[in-house]
């Protein structure tokens, strides 16, 4: 390979890999409770020039996560099932958006007013 070549690796292709993934099309985030279908995933990259950020994303994740839920009830906008299908781009979002309006708890209104 030439000097200098710009290599770009199909993260969205090996991610779904009917080699290495049971069914790699469904949305099954499940999975990842075992320990060794979570080593597969390479959500921040591999080797030397990997994320540098990832033990903090994975720690404010969870605690981003556990805020929304704890602070606000959510319902969703429309009844029908959640489309999972994938849009354009590079962070690939969904086609569809995900609609939902939230309210804060009423223990929040104590902390907040
Ligand atoms: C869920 C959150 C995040 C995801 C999924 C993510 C994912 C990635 C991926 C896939 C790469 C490219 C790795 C490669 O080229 O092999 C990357 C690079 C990078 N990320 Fe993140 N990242 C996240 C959060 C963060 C945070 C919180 C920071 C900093 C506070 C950060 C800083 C960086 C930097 C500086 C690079 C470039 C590293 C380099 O080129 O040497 N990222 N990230």
């Amino acid at each position: 390979m030439p000097r200098g070549t710009t290599l770009l690796v199909n993260a969205w292709a090996i991610h779904r890999d009917p080699n290495t993934w049971d069914d790699p099309d469904s949305f099954k985030p499940e999975r990842f409770e075992k320990e060794e279908e979570a080593q597969k995933l390479m959500a921040f990259g591999l080797g030397r020039r990997s994320c540098p950020g990832s033990g903090l994303a994975q720690r404010i994740l969870g605690l981003a996560l556990g805020s929304l839920i704890q602070c606000f009830e959510w319902e969703r906008v429309g009844k029908e099932e959640v489309d999972m299908k994938e849009g354009t781009g590079n962070t690939v979002p969904k086609a569809i958006p995900l609609k939902a309006v939230c309210k804060a708890r009423p223990f929040l209104h104590n902390i907040i007013s």
